[in-house]
């Protein structure tokens, strides 16, 4: 277990580079075992979720290797093996598995993945769209066994209840090797999803309108990886670091930002009044003055992500006026707010509504990061705060923000990362 040490009250300036998208990461890992030929990937980012994936792939005998941003997946000599617990549980996306094994050879079994605690995850909508395969699917006390017919998978039209990155992105790697056309319709509009496709269709697979609400797959037999693939900044990063500079910046530079994909976010960081100068990769912060209070409701993509609800409600405690914050995909994910309440912030939770108020100063105390992005919501509020804080269960931090302590530090933040009383049970590898 980790803390992280936040001496607050100081004001960051400098650069940050934003590093690979987690969310594409943490599906493109578990697609390479679709490839016949050694994958590379760049632009990966260091964090935990990705060793956590390099394990689950050496169950499976499948050899990586990461140094210096690039990883080297070696899938020519896989074999199928049961994943029914043990890494599966330390992470969301391990679920890709399902996917790509069904994928690779008819049949997979892989136990329900874990992941943030931010409330019901099901996942009736990828077992939904493995069916319409032609798959079956059964649970044996959470080992989920799904196995293609005998002749293989076949296309389908799958129209889903729900738009869900996780059910769009199984539903793909399933489909690009069964038989014949597949059709999903309400499909999740993710970047990540058009991420993934770009990888696959570079490996063979003929995958169309990924990015808009209907992808269409024609199967292939097989695929294999030929060129590196780069990885997209990651949007959510992007928009933690932003809405920090916004909040304790003296004038910050973001860089390797694709401003398409935060559209929302940064329409609301303008209409709270942030000055920001949109370049062709990089987004600079002016240093604040009087901010605008603001709604919020989270939507799927192209609308306000869920996953920068948290990140920006610090900046929220600055502005004037009252709040309001609705997370329409995650009504329960609030972890942050009782650790907002102990640092001084006069924010409450009522009927799923985050109902935020003007704080005159934070002050520093020790906050848990329940999740990852509860987490990143605290490092800014510590940065914010007088005083030290200390930030319990760092490794939620540590799962999907790349190098964060060395960038936090290149901005000028004193920051530290600590061993936590408790004995580790899993070494932490992503620790800056
Ligand atoms: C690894 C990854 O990419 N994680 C992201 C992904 O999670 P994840 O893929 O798990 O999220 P989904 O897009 O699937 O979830 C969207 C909504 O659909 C619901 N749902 C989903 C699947 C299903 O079978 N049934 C169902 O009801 C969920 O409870 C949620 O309310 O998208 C979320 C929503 O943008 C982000 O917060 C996560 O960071
Ligand atoms: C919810 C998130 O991640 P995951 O889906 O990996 O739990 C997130 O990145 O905010």
């Amino acid at each position: 277990m980790k803390n992280m040490l936040i001496h607050g009250g100081k004001k960051l300036s400098g650069t940050v580079v934003i590093g690979g998208a987690k969310n594409s990461t943490v599906a493109l890992i578990p697609a390479a075992i679709l490839s016949r030929t050694p994958v590379t990937l760049d632009s990966v980012p260091v964090i935990q979720d990705v060793y956590n994936l390099m394990a689950i792939l050496d169950e499976m005998n499948v050899k990586s290797t990461f140094d210096d941003c690039v990883l080297h997946i070696d899938p020519t000599q896989i074999q199928n093996v049961p994943l029914p617990s043990g890494k599966i549980k330390s992470l969301r996306a391990s679920y890709y598995f399902m996917g790509a094994l069904l994928g690779r050879f008819g049949r997979a079994v892989v136990g329900l993945p874990g992941g943030d605690d931010i409330g019901p995850r099901p996942i009736d909508q990828h077992i939904k769209g493995f069916e319409a395969l032609g798959a079956s699917v059964t649970n044996d006390h959470g080992a989920i066994a799904i196995t293609a017919p005998k002749e293989g998978l076949h296309g389908a039209r799958i129209f889903f209840d729900i738009s869900s990155v996780g059910a769009t992105i199984n539903v793909i790697l399933a489909a690009v090797t069964a038989h014949g056309h597949t059709v999903i319709e309400n499909a999740a509009k993710e970047p990540e999803i058009i991420d993934l496709a770009t990888y696959l269709n570079n490996m063979g697979a003929v995958i169309r309108g990924a990015g808009t609400d209907t992808i269409r797959i024609e199967g292939v037999t097989q695929l294999a990886a030929h060129n590196a693939h780069t990885i997209i900044p990651d949007r959510i990063e992007a928009g933690t670091y932003l809405a920090m500079a916004a909040a304790v910046g003296d004038g910050i530079n973001v860089k390797n930002i694709i401003s398409e994909h935060l559209d929302a976010f940064l329409a609301k960081l303008e209409e709270m009044g942030v000055v920001m100068d949109v370049g062709e990769d990089s987004i600079f912060v002016y240093p604040s003055g009087d901010l605008k209070m603001v709604q919020i409701k989270t939507l799927p993509y192209p609308g306000f992500a869920t996953d920068l609800q948290q990140p920006v409600t610090p900046l929220m405690l600055k502005a004037h006026g009252e709040g309001i914050i609705i997370d329409t995909l995650y009504p329960k994910r609030v972890r942050h707010i009782p650790e907002l309440i102990r640092m001084g912030a006069d924010i409450t939770v009522e009927n799923d509504v985050i109902i935020v108020h003007h704080a005159d100063h934070l002050e520093g105390c020790e906050v848990a990061a329940e999740e990852i992005r509860a987490g990143a919501c605290l490092m800014t509020a510590g940065l914010m705060a007088e005083g030290d804080t200390t930030i319990t269960k760092a490794e939620n931090i540590l799962r999907g923000y790349d190098r964060v302590i060395m960038k936090l530090r290149g901005l000028g933040a004193d920051v530290e990362l600590v061993d936590a009383a408790e004995p580790e049970e899993t070494p932490m590898r992503a620790e800056n």
